[in-house]
């Protein structure tokens, strides 16, 4: 799949940017601060309804942009895409929130129309796919392992509708649960049947963990099979990584759906008393990890900075495979400022991916001299300067 056309309406740095991008190799260089990453983020926004930066949504929408007709000011990005089921065309308006008074307040708020209809954020999710690269990437590794749940969980909500759903279900039964054993904790009061209260919560965190569980268990096997050998490749060593999914409830031997919620829903039993003199739902796919191993060696814990950042590009082009095997389509990859970072086998690696016919790769740079002729040659150049793209 690939974006043909970008629109971009005080996004960030951009007053108003329109943009026909080709299913090819786009880079996009300029000087820092220019708006290379800002083009990039409207891109997976639009796939994700996430920056990937930490930044609240409000920061989207430009510093001095004005709203229309009294209305408060807001960034709008669209794109259409062409897609093997069909083109669509994605919108999504971000706009700052004010009291009754028109005064600014915190928070924003998204409006997502697809194909010219409105519709939910959660719909937005899946209709067009990407797959970052970041020198960030790292973290996958050697970060906390919240970096790794996200890295399963969008990867999965871009390719499973019903996983984003369930993903927003859980988070929110999982708040609901965790405040209702916070008050009894504070009030040092239990009403007298904890099981009975506790029931709805349970089953409902159950059943839709049991539903994460088994999609994450399932894309832990697929991208084991693509990262493995990519690894060993990437690496230049004789060993492939091995990816394990670390529960933190015990799950047993079950796999599916079903029996891994029946699971979940035992270990919350187990451990009623800790929750309740905790305050929180101790264990579920909310406090789950993936473990690196080569060799038998974890090598998130152990690993040399040279083999974790062998690990993180394998994870991401796995993950970049994994949607084009499950999908049908390739997605769109976004890499911001990687490809000078890597070294020349790293980078061979991801130039094997980029270079396939019909991918469309936007990159960003501010060096063209960290490029060959060839790839020069190859790719589809745009000038970013002060929040403006010019073509060559
Ligand atoms: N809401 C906003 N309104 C206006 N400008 C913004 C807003 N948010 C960020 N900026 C500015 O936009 C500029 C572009 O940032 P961006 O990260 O896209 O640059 P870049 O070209 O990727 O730079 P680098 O090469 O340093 O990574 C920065 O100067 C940033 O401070």
């Amino acid at each position: 799949m690939y974006v043909h056309h970008l629109a971009l309406r005080d996004f960030r740095n951009y007053r108003r940017q329109d943009l026909a991008l080709p299913p090819a190799t786009i880079l996009l260089y300029g000087p820092n601060a220019a708006g290379k990453t800002s083009l990039l983020e409207a891109i997976f926004y639009l796939a994700t309804t996430r920056s990937p930066r930490l930044s609240s949504d409000r920061e989207l929408v430009r510093w001095d942009a004005v709203g229309e007709a009294g209305t408060p000011p807001f960034a709008r990005i669209a794109a259409e895409v062409e897609r093997r089921i069909g083109p669509v065309r994605l919108e999504v308006l971000v706009q700052r929130r004010t009291d009754d008074e028109g005064q600014p307040v915190n928070g924003a708020q998204k409006l997502v129309r697809i194909d010219k209809r409105p519709a939910r954020a959660l719909d937005l999710i899946g209709q067009l796919r990407v797959v970052l690269f970041t020198p960030a990437d790292l973290t996958l590794v050697d970060g906390p392992p919240a970096e790794r749940r996200r890295y399963l969980d969008i990867t999965l909500s871009q390719l499973d509708p019903h996983y984003v759903r369930t993903l927003a279900h859980y988070q929110k039964i999982l708040l609901q649960r965790n405040s209702l054993l916070r008050a009894w904790r504070e009030q040092r009061r239990l009403p007298r049947n904890v099981d009975a209260e506790l029931a709805f919560w349970d089953q409902e965190l159950a059943a839709a963990g049991g539903y994460l569980l088994a999609e994450r268990l399932r894309a832990v096997v697929e991208l084991g099979a693509l990262a493995g050998p990519l690894y060993r490749a990437i690496s230049g060593g004789e060993h492939e990584v091995q990816i394990e999914y670390e529960a933190s409830c015990d799950l047993g031997e079950a796999r599916d759906a079903g029996g891994l919620a029946e699971r979940l829903r035992r270990a919350f039993t187990a451990q009623r008393a800790d929750e309740i003199a905790r305050g929180q739902t101790l264990c579920g796919p909310h406090r789950d990890d993936l473990i690196f191993r080569v060799a038998g060696i974890d090598l998130g814990r152990y690993g040399s900075r040279g083999q974790q950042r062998s690990i993180a590009l394998a994870l991401k082009i796995g993950e970049a495979e994994l949607m084009r095997q499950r999908g049908g389509d390739a997605p769109v990859l976004l890499l911001d400022d990687v490809l000078s970072e890597l070294d020349a086998q790293r980078r061979a690696h991801l130039l094997d991916l980029i270079q396939r016919p019909g991918q469309q790769t936007l990159l960003t740079a501010t060096d063209l001299s960290d490029f060959s002729a060839d790839f020069l040659a190859a790719a589809r150049r745009f000038r970013i300067e002060d929040g403006q793209v010019f073509a060559g």
